[in-house]
Order: structure tokens, then C-alpha cells, then sequence
């Protein structure tokens, strides 16, 4: 936090009090605490007490107990008794004793808006700067859950005069947060023309007119202007200001220099400029943002149209698409105050929409999608939360993206990886399970091999061979390929080569490959394996793994330690020998390190010799501390989507995604050089050559 908050003197707040009062004298109960409550943990403290998280002994539900000292006057806290909004922290309850009133809150596991900020703009282990930066549409949709607060705060007579990240809590860890106001400790009535004059907030956050003590509930847009500020960029607008100077820096001219906005659409940073205006009358006030409808998103979606990496082929103008989200229902007028705009249609769900409706603007004959797409455009316009049905739509939504039925539809690494990872998971009923284990999510994966249009006596590398070898042995079959089996396991590769045994076309290799040479600790867990340990290579290597495998809770006789070999590194000596040269297929069933395989072929320039990649992608396992089963989930959905899309990332650079479903199947294919060799004519009809039988390297 980079400044604390400058407390008001007390005002006279009697009416907004008086509406909150019959509200919390229904809500307060004079008991003990814990005859309701079990604590759970503490988690943090503030300037007023203490907040714990506790479980209600009846319900068994989870909420934050804040405990404050009784005072005769109630705080203005207590204003949040009489709030309803899906974007407010809830005050549930109030419990006192006599001496402390423990206000019941609903408890948010997702921490604060700042930390989320903070950790978006990380460094990654490479020293990757704006790496996980939120995209123009996710900022936006933040900006519309956060106006949808002020604005229901404002309609109220209500001010809240200390926004700033650190009081937009996250309601869990999620893709998509879901923001709510909190600490109202600093807000107060404002009737229509009233003017304030007690100078306080948070000097950081503060607009210019509360520097000068005279000010209307604008002032709240001014600092929610900041917070979308900092989540376009990654900092506080003032943060190198020292306090004395504020002042002047904020009431002077505003400059955003950050260069990161060169990675947004240029409207945003001209929405931030409007919210920013030195003169309130200048200032965009929210009700003309509309920010309680589509048109942020609607903008943005037109906007990401007009790049040309957007570029949606059927020559559709920004008007029609225009034209289409205005013609959705509920896509124009403001939604109510009730909240129902939480429920309205994600980004990547318009962005599906817009296609189909595109199409059909279009006069293209849309086939089966349409059939498919209609009834799930119009579950998703009138939905009202996670219906069966809505869920039921995802199904055919999901495969009219992966036949290619919607046209001119372009893959986008951000836009897409987040809403694979979103839907993907969901279509594949992994939420619905209670324990979110490895083998439960390999499961999923098709059962099928998978056939693409392969050349003939090519080279192929499978990686995570496994045990039998079922794919290599169609590839092999089908293509002639030479097929380089990885497989680290040395249980699973006893198992391979057995299964192999006297096939011709098979080199295996025992190891898997990642990012860089080491030995690991590998868990066999069901018909699946899992790295469970890194270990740096060294000459205590042999001790520590002991030492590790002493401390591995479970069946020892799952575990075994087993050689990673940098892919960078063993590829090209593994393909010195091969006549070609060229990689005529590369398999990498991702998971752990396997994601490596990709970047390490990239960072060494092999990655364009490969001319189809096929990648198993599926859901990486957050093994840390988690509340439960969604959170966890939540959790493997973040680092899921961030691996996957770096490998995305680097991939779009030399291939282009034939198609594919993340936590299935995925095809990307060179992108040039793909004429020369689909000339090369149909090689089924060449003579198979002689290949040798089953070979090994065996580095155990
Ligand atoms: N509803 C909640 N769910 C989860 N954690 C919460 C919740 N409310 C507060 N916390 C945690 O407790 C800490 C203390 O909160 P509190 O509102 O008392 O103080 P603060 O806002 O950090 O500081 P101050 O009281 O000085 O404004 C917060 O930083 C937050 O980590």
C-alpha cells in the first residue's frame, strides 16, 4: 500500500445511518461468537481489529469474522448492512458481546486487488517482464464490475472516498476475478448538490477537488480511474510522488507515460484520460460509461476486430458489428441495480457471438453451426447463472470451434487460452469431481489416437511414449515413421520396450525431456506419471534424492528417480542421425516439463524444423494449500493457462493452429514449407525402406 488513509473528522452521516440501522438491528445478535462460529484462522488485521475467517456450525459456511471495538456511535462500516450488490462485500451479520462487534462478512479468498495487480506484472523465472499482463477487454470487464459498485453506491447518496486497490477484494483466486468493494470506513451521505469538505481518502487515490476540500461523490470516479489505471499498467500513477508533493503532481497536468500502454488498444488509455479529468464537469461520469451494459465490451470487441491479428476474413465493417451487439437482447440500456449485469455474457462468449452473428450478417451459410450456435447464443444472452442447459450448450459450442464451423474465426494466444481453459475444463466435468488428481484428469484425454495428414517414412518424436506405445505404433504403421519414443520412467519404458518388442521404426529413449539436464523425482500414480521433485544436478545429487525419496509421503514404490535431458540439447543429437533432418511429427503429451520441449526447440531455432506439432495439453496440478476442490481448481486453471499460453506464444511464430481443444487434442502445422511438402505427392505409393528393429538409449 503506498499510503495509509487520512481519516475524516465525524460528519453528519445521521440519514444514511438511520437507513442502515433497521437493517443491522435485524441482523444483530448479542451472543457469544464462537457458540455460532468456529475459527478457522486469523487473516489479517486492520487499524480497527482483527479479521479471522470462521465457519458457521450450522450451514458449515465460510466467511470473514472482523472484530472492532463496541463503540456507542456506529462506524460507518456499518453503512454496509444496507448494501446489496454483487460487487459490495456483503455484511451478513453482526455479533456483539458487550464489549466487540464481530461484523460477519463474506469471506474472499482471492486476496486484494493490489496483489493481483502486483502479481499480473511479476517477473517470470526468465525475468520476463508483462508476462501475465491483463488484456485491454480484461481490464475493461474489471472497470465495468467496479462502476457497477460506484454507480449502486452513488444512487444511494453514498460515497465511498477510499477506493484504491487494496480495498477491491477478489471474491476467490479465479481466470476471471470477480472484484467487491470494501472498507468503507471512510464513506459517507452525499446528497445530489452537496458539497464535501473534509479532506480525506487515501493521498495517493485522492482527486484533486478532496486536495482542495471541496467535492461531490465524482470524486470516487476519479480514484476508480486510478485503479484502472494500475491495472492497465501495472503501477500507481503518483507512486513516485513523495506525499508533500502530491498535491500539485495531481492537481497539475496528468501525464500516462508508462510505456506499457502501448500494449493496450489506444481507447482505453483515452477511457482512463476521461475518468482523469482535472474539472469535474469534464470528468466522464460513469452513468455515461454505461459501463452496466455492453458497450465497453462491445468496443473492445470491435476494437480487437480492427487489428489485423483479429482480422475476422469476411470483410465485416466496425458498423455491423455495431449493429449486431446493439441488436442482442439486453445489449443496450443500462442494466438494473440489482446486479444482473454479473450475469451477463463473458468477452470470449460475445466474441463467439459476434462471430456467429457476423456469419449470418454476412449471408454465409453456417451449416451445422448455426444449428449449434443459435440456441447457445440465446442460453448465453438470457442467462441466469450456470444452468444444465447453458452448460449443456458448451458442448456443440466447443465443437463448431474445433471442426472449424464458424468462419473466419482467428486464434488469439490471450482471448483463447483463457477461455479454453474456462470451458475446456468445464465440458470435461473435471469441476463436477471432488478430487482433482492426476490420473483423473488424464482420463480425459481422448482415447483415440489422433491422425493427422502425415508424410510418409518421415521422423517423428513422441514424447511420453508411456507404456504400450498404442499412438507410435499407428503412427509407425500408418506413415512409416521412425518414431523416437521419450519415455523417463524406467518402469513404463521396461513396459515399452516389451510391448515393442520386434517392432520395426522404434528408437526409445529413456528420459524425458524439459528445459534442462537434471534428474527428478517421478510419481507413477494410476496408469499415469507425475514429476514430483526437481533436483539440480551436482554432486550431493545422489543424497538429496535419498533424502527426498525418505521424505515422499505414500507408496515409495510409486516413485522413482528418473533423467530429464534438455530438449534443446538432445533433440539435435538425436536427429544428427536421421537422413532427413526434419521433423516430420512432434508429440508432446504436455505436462510439467514437457511444455519445456517446445521452448527449448524454439530458443535453439529447431522449432521450425518440425513440420506438425501435436500436442495432449491438459490441466497442470496445483498441489500448494487450497480452501477446496474450487480453489484448487482455480489454482490449476492459473498455472495451466500460463504455461499454456507461453507455449502458445511461441508457437504461433512459426506454426499455425490447425485446430484443437486444450485437455485433448491440438494440431499446429509449419507455416511455410507446408506447400513444398504437400507437393511432394502422395507417398503412400513409395516402397516403406528397411527400418531397424527396436533400438534404446538406456541412461539408468
Ligand atoms: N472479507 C474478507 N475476506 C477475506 N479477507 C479479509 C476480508 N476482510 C478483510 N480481510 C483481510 O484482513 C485484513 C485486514 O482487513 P481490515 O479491513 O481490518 O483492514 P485493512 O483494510 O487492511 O486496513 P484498515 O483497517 O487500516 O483500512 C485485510 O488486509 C485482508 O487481508
Amino acid at each position: 500500500m503506498i499510503s495509509e488513509s487520512i481519516e475524516a473528522k465525524p460528519v453528519n452521516k445521521q440519514s444514511v445511518f438511520s437507513r442502515a440501522a433497521d437493517v443491522s438491528r435485524s441482523l444483530t445478535t448479542t451472543s457469544n461468537i464462537w457458540d455460532e462460529y468456529n475459527l478457522v484462522q486469523q487473516l489479517g488485521s486492520g487499524s480497527f481489529g482483527v479479521v479471522r475467517s470462521v465457519t458457521h456450525r450450522d450451514s458449515k459456511q465460510r466467511y470473514a469474522a472482523k472484530t472492532v471495538r463496541l463503540t456507542d456511535q456506529p462506524e460507518p462500516e456499518m453503512l454496509m448492512v444496507s448494501l446489496e450488490h454483487p460487487h459490495i462485500l456483503q455484511l451478513r451479520q453482526i455479533v456483539e458481546n458487550g464489549v466487540e462487534r464481530h461484523l460477519i462478512l463474506d469471506l474472499c479468498t482471492g486476496g486484494d486487488l493490489e496483489k493481483w495487480i502486483e502479481d499480473r506484472y511479476d517477473e517470470d523465472f526468465e525475468g520476463t517482464r508483462f508476462y501475465d499482463q491483463p488484456s485491454t477487454s480484461s481490464v475493461l470487464c474489471l472497470a465495468e464490475q467496479m462502476f457497477s459498485a460506484i454507480a449502486y453506491l452513488h444512487e444511494r447518496s453514498v460515497v465511498h472516498r477510499d477506493v484504491k486497490p487494496p480495498n477491491w477484494m477478489l471474491a476467490c483466486r479465479s481466470l476471471f476475478p470477480k472484484v467487491k468493494l470494501s472498507d468503507f470506513g471512510l464513506a459517507c451521505e452525499c446528497q445530489a448538490g452537496e458539497v464535501l469538505t473534509e479532506k480525506c481518502g487515501s493521498p495517493h487515490y485522492m482527486a484533486p477537488e478532496v486536495f482542495e476540500c471541496s467535492y461531490t461523490a465524482l470524486c470516487d470516479v476519479w480514484s476508480t480511474g486510478l485503479v484502472v489505471h494500475d491495472i492497465a499498467v501495472g503501477s500507481p500513477l503518483f507512486h513516485k510522488i513523495p506525499e508533500p508533493q502530491l498535491e500539485e503532481h495531481v492537481c497539475g497536468l496528468i501525464e500516462m507515460t508508462s510505456p506499457t500502454w502501448r500494449y493496450h488498444k489506444p481507447f482505453l488509455k483515452a477511457f482512463v484520460a476521461e475518468l482523469l479529468q482535472r474539472e469535474t464537469e469534464g470528468r466522464q461520469d460513469y452513468t455515461g460509461l454505461d459501463c452496466t451494459d455492453y458497450k465497453c465490451c462491445s468496443t473492445v470487441l470491435i476494437e480487437d476486430m480492427r487489428v489485423p491479428k483479429r482480422s475476422i476474413g469476411t470483410g465485416l465493417g466496425e458498423s455491423s458489428v455495431q449493429d449486431v451487439m446493439d441488436t442482442m437482447p439486453g445489449g443496450s440500456g443500462p442494466a438494473g441495480l440489482d446486479g444482473s449485469s454479473a450475469m451477463k455474457p463473458k468477452l470470449s462468449e460475445l466474441l463467439m457471438l459476434c462471430l456467429l452473428f457476423e456469419g449470418r450478417a454476412e449471408g454465409l451459410d453456417l451449416g451445422a453451426a448455426e444449428k449449434q450456435l443459435a440456441p447457445c447464443a440465446e442460453l448465453l444472452l438470457e442467462r441466469n447463472g450456470q444452468s444444465d442447459e447453458l452448460m449443456a450448450c458448451r458442448v456443440p459450442l466447443l465443437g463448431s470451434l474445433h471442426n472449424d464451423q464458424i468462419p473466419g474465426y482467428r486464434y488469439n494466444v490471450t482471448e483463447d487460452c483463457h477461455f479454453w481453459a474456462s470451458y475446456a475444463a468445464r465440458d470435461r466435468h473435471v469441476e463436477g469431481s471432488s478430487i482433482l488428481d492426476f490420473t483423473r484428469l488424464a482420463a480425459f484425454r481422448l482415447n483415440s489416437p489422433f491422425i493427422p495428414p502425415l508424410q510418409q517414412n518421415g521422423t517423428a518424436l513422441y514424447i511420453g511414449a508411456h507404456r504400450s506405445g498404442d499412438d507410435g505404433l499407428v503412427f509407425q504403421r500408418r506413415h512409416g515413421l521412425q518414431m523416437h519414443l521419450f519415455e523417463p520412467s524406467p518402469t513404463y519404458f521396461q513396459m515399452l520396450r516389451d510391448s515393442l518388442a520386434g517392432a520395426p521404426g522404434f528408437i526409445l529413449h529413456n528420459y524425458g525431456l524439459g528445459s534442462k539436464t537434471r534428474r527428478a523425482l517421478l510419481r507413477l500414480s494410476g496408469t499415469a506419471s507425475r514429476i514430483v521433485n526437481m533436483t539440480q544436478t551436482g554432486a550431493d545429487l545422489e543424497e538429496d534424492l535419498e533424502d527426498e525419496l525418505d521424505d515422499e509421503e505414500g507408496d515409495p514404490e510409486g516413485t522413482e528417480t528418473v533423467w530429464i535431458r534438455s530438449a534443446a540439447e538432445a533433440i539435435p543429437e538425436v536427429l544428427a542421425e536421421d537422413r532427413t533432418g526434419f521433423v516430420e511429427l512432434l508429440h508432446v503429451n504436455c505436462e510439467g516439463c514437457e511444455y519445456d520441449v517446445v521452448q527449448g526447440l524454439s530458443q535453439t531455432g529447431q522449432l521450425f524444423r518440425v513440420g506438425q506439432i501435436q500436442l495432449a495439453t491438459h490441466l497442470l496440478e496445483y498441489t500448494g494449500p487450497a480452501s477446496d476442490f474450487q480453489e484448487a481448481l482455480s489454482l490449476s486453471l492459473q498455472i495451466s493457462v500460463k504455461r499454456y499460453c507461453e507455449m502458445h506464444q511461441t508457437l504461433s511464430l512459426t506454426h499455425d493452429r490447425a485446430w484443437g481443444l486444450p485437455w485433448v487434442w491440438e494440431r499446429w502445422t509449419r507455416r511455410d514449407g507446408r506447400k513444398a511438402l504437400c507437393s511432394a505427392g502422395s507417398s503412400t505409393l513409395k516402397q516403406l525402406p528397411e527400418r531397424p528393429c527396436l533400438q534404446w538409449s538406456w541412461l539408468h
